[in-house]
């Protein structure tokens, strides 16, 4: 997928990427501080939202086909089964009721299958947002936030889960994160915004220990000096 030349307008903030490219089958990181402009150039991506002028080149790829989950997961006023198959049930797919019981007994869901998902814990209600979004094997997914609030033990798991689709299906990635060990250990290439604006582009190693560019690297020494504290 190319972006060229993409402006959007939002009150008073504007996203204007004059080029970005996302490579099929590879695993992005969209990284910067609170309010650069991912989530909005992500839903750009998403057709969430439409652009004021640039194109976005999808290369073949249907843009209904692109699934995002939001940073605050929405949960339908339903049962954790109900909200897991939704994503099936509008495209008329009937459900594989082993895989997704082998699913919700993997991510500790299984005993809520029932419940009501608005009463999961925030943690669980990323879970439920992350396997509902998967379940349909989508052909380009973005993760916005949604695997921040996990324990260590569920992130671990579904770190291993993207990988394991990674391997078994050629399926894009965005994920959108604060944390750098998330980014470092999934994604290849990372895209650093600042302001609106897309200030750095390139594989992990590249952008974390060779930039040169300030803010950037300001940004990775930080999160980095971040991490030694929480030890
Ligand atoms: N509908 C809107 N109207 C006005 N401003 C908006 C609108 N949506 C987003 N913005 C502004 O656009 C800027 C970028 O927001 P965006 O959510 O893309 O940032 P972000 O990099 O994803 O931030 P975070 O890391 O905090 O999630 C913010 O300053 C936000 O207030």
């Amino acid at each position: 997928m190319r972006i060229i030349n993409l402006k959007k307008k939002l009150g008073k903030f504007t996203i204007d990427i004059p080029y970005l490219e996302l490579e099929s089958g590879c695993i992005h990181g969209f990284i910067g501080e609170n309010g650069s402009g991912k989530t909005t150039t992500a839903k750009l991506i998403a057709d969430i939202l439409k652009p004021d002028a640039g194109e976005i080149l999808y290369d073949g790829l249907d843009s209904r086909s692109i699934t995002m989950t939001a940073q605050k997961p929405y949960m339908l006023h339903t049962s954790v089964y109900e909200n897991i198959i939704y994503p099936l049930k509008i495209r008329n797919i009937k459900p594989n009721e082993i895989e997704i019981d082998t699913m919700l007994k993997k991510y500790d869901l299984y005993e809520k299958k029932k419940q009501y998902a608005r009463s999961l814990s925030s943690g669980e209600q990323q879970k439920l947002s992350l396997l509902r979004t998967l379940i349909f094997k989508p052909e380009f997914v973005i993760i916005d936030e949604t695997l921040s609030n996990l324990s260590a033990e569920s992130l671990e798991l579904f770190e291993n889960l993207i990988l394991e689709i990674q391997k078994a299906c050629c399926i894009t990635w965005v994920l959108i994160s604060h944390q750098p060990h998330i980014i470092n250990e999934l994604c290849d290439t990372v895209h650093f915004f600042a302001n609106g604006r897309l200030i750095e582009s390139g594989k992990k190693e590249q952008v974390f220990l060779y930039s040169q560019n300030p803010i950037v690297k300001t940004y990775v020494q930080r999160q980095v000096f971040g991490l030694l504290k929480e030890r």
